[in-house]
């Protein structure tokens, strides 16, 4: 197949000009290229331009219109409801054979500033494109598919056919599966956790994450978890090179399964390196979606910026690290703890019922009976950071920090925007469309038709090609889908998960070090004695609202561990742990931040909890390894 990299001195790979119909005078010239989709408004000698983003955009669907609803309408009842589940089905016989126009819809998420404060949010756009320029509906559409396959080449960065930007092309509207073949049209696996968190998953996903899977034409293969290790057993066992991602619906607990159990398998090497991992936050920590979060529009609406994460199907290698226990060896992402928080922990999951109230309750009944374990901890400093980082270094880095606002914003609202209904709230150069609650068929369509009417032969043989129509953010309207999407919903299928008839065994890379029963080298620095705490991270956020590695990165080789000898006092702690939202906690004294290539902690006393990922492994010596880029996480 023969690829262009765009047409046009002015890197315009399509442009177009489109009319508003009610506005007279309005034209828009809409030019779409590697930047993204350029709209000129030229009105009364005025000209405004805005540009949509190519990486703002998650994808675009060709559709035709439908019947009107109403009682002489036999094709289709009315509700949203039912306008949904029609067009995903596209019964032929509801499309409107009197209007030969082709719809392009573009789903964009824009990054806009709050008034009032300096934070930001995503906001959905939507950009419809009416093409109605050719006599039959089938040459119209071929005109909106050119378009729609275009922005997908390009939101890939694959290069365009040059089929698909040549008009007089049939095959672009016959069989778009020869060019759809260039872009990645595996579907995604789906693992949820419905006891995540509040256990709201399950509605979640439905409410908030398939209107944008619609939107950008992603299947999916969704799975509910039964039972703990179920996603573990599932990961382990299944073929999942079907799929472009693993996608974890709920907390940091069933994600530490699904990375195990890619451990699990003896092809792990290849099943972690081509099947990212992606994570929607549904759980109570989310430490490490919050870890991913590249701006703070995470905190505006975490599902939506997770979910666009997912879709745009990037990819970052992530640091794990290798966990030996006396019996085990696991892989973690997020954190090992001893002592003082992982006691606050899991101590405090007898109080779930009271949400994350819980860790404050805990956290002032520990410190009233504070508690120090004695044993020893021994590490190896990372190469490139020679001394550990000084309280003074760290409260620089968390200086510059804004204090990040944990707003979950209930999408309840925005429930209701799904997929036919474009909601826009945007204040761009839109805004006289935006303040119209018509349908898009009622935008002004008949004035402006009137118009092209004067303008046209009277012989339709001789009817001129047309410009095509613009018109934009619709709050609600009845096309058919023409896209062919494929969409799957794969609800508990069939239990061969037994992990008692499995031999499983955990591979992955060989350890460095030496075992957890010879001495550690000499070369490593030893603390002996009375402990408050020690936790380790190699990621920013233990949980979405604690800040506890203000330097790390998501791929820095680097653990980061935080250890807390006896001699401190209550007062200091309780500093500590109000500076744990915003990375504060490194400016008390008594808190030293190791940044290590690997540890061994060897409990002397019983008493406290050895934490992995926020869950309880078996007490006694651990080692601890860094294990640089050894996953991968999607992550814009
Ligand atoms: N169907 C299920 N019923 C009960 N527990 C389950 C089920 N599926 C998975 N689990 C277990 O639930 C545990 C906790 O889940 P998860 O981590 O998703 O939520 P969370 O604990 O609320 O969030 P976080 O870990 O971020 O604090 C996991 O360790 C997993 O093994």
């Amino acid at each position: 197949m023969e690829d262009v990299n765009g047409c046009g001195g002015d890197g315009a790979v399509l442009q177009e000009t489109f009319y508003i119909l009610s506005k007279k005078n309005t034209v828009y010239r809409v030019k779409l290229s590697e930047k993204g989709l350029s709209l000129v408004k030229e009105s009364n000698g005025n000209t405004k331009s805005e540009t949509i983003q190519l990486d703002d955009i998650i994808g675009c669907r060709c559709m035709r219109s439908k019947c009107k609803p109403g009682p002489s309408c036999a094709c289709r009842p009315s509700g949203r409801k039912d306008l949904k589940e029609a067009d995903r089905e596209e019964k032929p016989g509801s499309q409107d054979k009197s209007d030969i126009s082709a719809y392009l819809y573009i789903y964009a998420y824009v990054l806009k500033k709050y008034k009032m404060t300096s934070g930001v949010k995503r906001e959905r756009m939507t950009i419809t494109l009416r093409f109605r320029s050719f006599d039959k509906f089938e040459e119209n559409m071929r005109e909106a598919q050119k378009w729609r396959l275009a922005i997908k080449c390009l939101m890939k960065d694959a290069p365009i056919p040059r089929a698909v930007l040549n008009s007089d092309e049939n095959s672009i509207t016959m069989s778009p599966g020869g060019v759809e073949r260039i872009l990645d049209e595996r579907k995604i696996l789906v693992l949820l956790n419905p006891k995540s968190g509040p256990g709201r998953a399950r509605d979640v996903f439905q409410q908030k994450v398939v209107p944008l899977l619609l939107e950008a034409e992603v299947g999916y293969d969704l799975h509910i978890s039964k039972h703990a290790n179920y996603a573990r057993e599932f990961v382990r066992s299944r073929d999942v090179y079907q799929y472009r991602a693993i996608v974890v619906m709920g907390g940091d607990g069933i994600i530490f399964e699904v990375v195990n159990g890619l451990f699990e398998r003896p092809d792990w090497r290849s099943a972690v390196k081509e099947v990212p991992v992606g994570v929607i936050p549904c759980g109570s920590g989310n430490g490490l979606a919050k870890s991913v979060a590249v701006d703070d529009s995470y905190d505006h609406n975490p599902v939506l910026f997770s979910t666009l994460n997912i879709l745009k199907g990037t990819s970052t290698p992530l640091d794990l690290v290798r966990v030996e226990t006396r019996s085990k060896i696991m892989y973690s992402f997020l954190s090992i703890g001893w002592g003082l928080l992982s006691d606050i922990d899991i101590e405090s999951e007898k109080l779930r019922a009271i949400g994350g109230q819980r860790f404050t309750v805990w956290s002032v009944a520990r410190l009233i009976g504070l508690r120090t374990y004695k044993g020893r901890i021994s590490y190896l400093l990372h190469p490139n950071s020679k001394s550990p980082v000084s309280s003074s270094n760290a409260s620089r880095t968390v200086l510059t920090r804004s204090a990040s606002q944990m707003v979950d914003v209930d999408l309840a609202n925005d429930a209701n925007v799904g997929f036919m209904t474009p909601m826009h709230t945007s204040q761009s150069m839109f805004s006289d469309l935006v303040e119209s609650d018509s349908p898009l068929r009622d935008l002004s369509l008949e004035t402006a038709y009137a118009k092209i009417a004067e303008d046209m032969s009277s012989d339709p043989d001789q009817r001129p090609r047309m410009d095509s129509f613009y018109s934009i953010n619709s709050r609600r309207s009845t096309y058919y889908s023409i896209g062919g999407s494929s969409f799957q919903s794969v609800f508990d299928p069939s239990s061969d998960h037994n992990s008692g008839s499995v031999n499983v065994q955990m591979y992955g890379p060989p350890s460095q070090l030496p075992s957890l029963t010879q001495p550690v080298p000499d070369t490593w620095t030893k603390l002996e004695g009375e402990f408050i705490m020690m936790h380790s991270t190699n990621v920013t956020h233990l949980a979405k609202d604690c800040l506890f590695a203000p330097e790390a990165k998501l791929n820095d080789g680097i653990i980061w561990l935080v250890v807390i000898e006896a001699g401190i006092s209550r007062h200091q702690l309780l500093q500590f742990l109000l500076g744990l939202s915003h990375g504060t906690h490194l400016n008390c004294p008594h808190v030293k931040m190791l940044p290590v290539s690997a540890f061994r902690l060897e409990p002397e006393t019983e008493g406290s909890y050895i934490t992995v990922d926020g869950e309880v492994v078996e007490y006694g010596p651990i080692q601890v390894e860094i294990m640089p880029a050894l996953g991968r996480i999607l992550s814009r």
